[in-house]
C-alpha cells in the first residue's frame, strides 16, 4: 500500500476546513472571547497554511513559504491561546507570540538555505506545541477532565514527527528543496497530522464538553449562594450514610444548625448582608468540619451536617465548638461588624434499624426547637424518633426530609 501524498494532502486540507467550519457551528451564540471561538480560528489558520503550501506553483517562492509557514505558527499561537481562555488565563506572554516574527524571519534569512530553514521552523513549533502541552498538563489546573489526555496525547504525536522531520533533514534523509505536497516524504507525515487534527479538535471540545457537564451537575447539587451542597445533596447524602452506617452498625449524628435572629440581620443591615452572613457562617462551620463529615444548606438560614461514625458525645464536642465557633467570628460587612449565634440540635449515637433520614432530621429539628426555645445560641439534644409509616415510603431524597418546622417563628 502507497501512500499518495497529494490525495492525503488534499483530504487533510479539507477535514481541517471542515472541523473549522463545525466548531464555529458549535460556538456559535457565544461571546467572541468563548476558547471554542479561538479553537475555530487556530483550525482556519492551520487550514490557510495548507492552502498556501498547496499553491506552490502559483506563488512566489518567498510568499510561499513565509505565508504557509506563518500560518501554520499562528495556528499553533491560536490553539494555545483557546487552552488558555479555556482555563481563564486571556493574556498570552510575549514570548508565546515570538514566533509569529521569528518564523517569517527565519523563512526570509534562510530561504536559500533549505535544510537549515526547515530543522529551525520545525524546532520552533515544537517549541510552540511543547508550550501547549505545558499549559495541559498545568496542575494548577483542575478542570480539563480526560479531554486533556486526547489533546496532549495528540501534541506530543505532531512534536514527535516534528522532531523526527528536523532529524531527517539534518541528516539529508530527505529533499528540503521539494516541499510541494507530491514530496514522497511528506506522505506520513500528512497522515499523522490529519489524526492529530481530528485528535486535537476532538480532545478540546470533549473538554469543553466535560466541563459543562460538571457545571450543570454543580448547579444542580450546590447551593449557589453558600457553595455547600444543596438540600437536595445533602439530603441524598444523609439517606446513603443512614443505609451505610445500618449495614456496617456504625454510629452516625446529625446537626441541624439555624442563625438566631437572622431576619434582624436582614431588616437591620439588608439583604445583601444577610447573605453576605449566611457565607461567613457556612465557611465557619465547613472549615471545622472533618473531611468525612458533609454539611449542607437545609432552608433559608438552616444548615444539615452529617457525621458518619460520630457517638452522641462526639457530636456534642463538635456541635459546641461549632456555636463558639460562629459567636467568635462577627461578620464584617462595611463599618458594621455583625455579631452572629447559632442553636443546634443533635441527634446522634447508635443507629437502629427503624432509624430513617426523616426521623433523624426530625429529631435534631425537635431539638433545636427545644434550643431556640431555650435561649438559642445553645445546644439541645433530640431524641430517636419513629414517624408515621407515611413518611418512610415517601420517595428518597425528595421531599423525604421534611422542612425544619417553622416553629422558630413562634419563638
Ligand atoms: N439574606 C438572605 N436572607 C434569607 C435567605 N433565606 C432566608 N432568609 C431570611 O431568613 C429569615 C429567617 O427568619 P426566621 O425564620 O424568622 O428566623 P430568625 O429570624 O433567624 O429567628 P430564629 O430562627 O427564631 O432565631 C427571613 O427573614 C428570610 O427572609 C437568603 O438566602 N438570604
Amino acid at each position: 500500500m502507497t501512500l499518495d501524498p497529494a490525495t492525503l494532502y488534499l483530504v487533510l486540507t479539507v477535514v481541517g476546513l471542515l472541523m473549522a467550519f463545525w466548531v464555529c457551528f458549535m460556538a456559535w451564540g457565544q461571546p467572541l472571547g468563548h476558547a471554542l471561538w479561538a479553537w475555530a480560528l487556530a483550525l482556519l489558520a492551520y487550514t490557510a497554511s495548507h492552502v498556501i503550501f498547496g499553491l506552490q506553483a502559483l506563488l512566489p517562492e518567498l510568499v510561499f513559504l513565509v505565508g504557509g509557514s506563518t500560518a501554520y505558527a499562528v495556528s499553533l499561537v491560536l490553539m494555545l491561546q483557546a487552552v488558555r481562555r479555556f482555563q481563564g488565563v486571556e493574556q498570552l506572554s510575549r514570548w508565546y507570540m515570538a514566533p509569529l516574527l521569528l518564523v517569517p524571519l527565519v523563512c526570509i534569512t534562510l530561504a536559500q538555505h533549505s535544510t537549515l530553514r526547515v530543522v529551525i521552523s520545525a524546532l520552533i513549533y515544537v517549541w510552540q506545541i511543547g508550550l501547549i502541552m505545558a499549559s495541559l498538563l498545568d496542575r494548577r489546573q483542575p478542570q480539563h477532565g480526560r479531554g486533556r489526555y486526547i489533546l496532549v496525547g495528540a501534541f506530543a504525536t505532531m512534536l514527535l514527527m516534528l522532531l523526527a522531520r528536523a532529524l531527517s533533514a539534518m541528516f539529508g534523509l530527505i529533499d528540503t528543496h521539494n516541499l510541494s505536497a507530491s514530496s514522497a516524504s511528506l506522505g506520513p507525515v500528512f497522515l499523522v497530522s490529519l489524526c492529530a487534527v481530528l485528535s486535537i479538535t476532538l480532545g478540546f471540545v470533549y473538554m469543553t464538553m466535560e466541563r459543562a457537564e460538571r457545571r450543570n451537575f454543580e448547579l444542580a447539587m450546590k447551593d449557589m449562594l453558600t457553595g455547600l451542597a444543596n438540600r437536595r445533596a445533602i439530603g441524598d447524602q444523609l439517606a446513603s450514610t443512614v443505609a451505610r452506617a445500618q449495614r456496617q452498625g456504625q454510629y452516625l449524628s446529625v446537626l441541624m444548625l439555624d442563625i438566631d435572629h437572622f431576619k434582624r440581620v436582614n431588616d437591620s443591615y439588608g439583604h445583601q448582608a444577610g447573605d453576605v452572613v449566611l457565607r461567613s457562617v457556612a465557611q465557619a462551620l465547613q472549615s471545622r468540619l472533618r473531611a468525612q463529615d458533609q454539611i449542607g444548606r437545609f432552608g433559608g438560614e438552616e444548615f444539615l451536617a452529617i457525621l458518619p461514625d460520630t457517638s452522641l458525645d462526639g457530636a456534642l464536642v463538635l456541635a459546641e465548638a461549632l456555636r463558639v465557633a460562629v459567636e467568635a467570628t462577627p461578620t464584617q460587612w462595611g463599618a458594621h461588624r455583625i455579631a452572629t449565634t447559632i442553636s443546634i440540635g443533635v441527634r446522634g449515637g447508635a443507629i437502629t434499624g427503624s432509624d430513617t433520614a426523616d426521623s433523624l432530621v426530625a429529631s435534631a429539628d425537635a431539638a433545636l426547637y427545644r434550643a431556640k426555645q431555650g435561649g438559642r445560641n445553645r445546644v439541645e439534644v433530640g431524641h430517636a424518633l419513629v414517624l408515621p409509616s407515611a413518611f418512610d415510603l415517601a420517595p428518597a431524597n425528595a421531599s423525604t426530609l421534611a422542612p425544619a418546622h417553622d416553629m422558630n417563628s413562634e419563638a
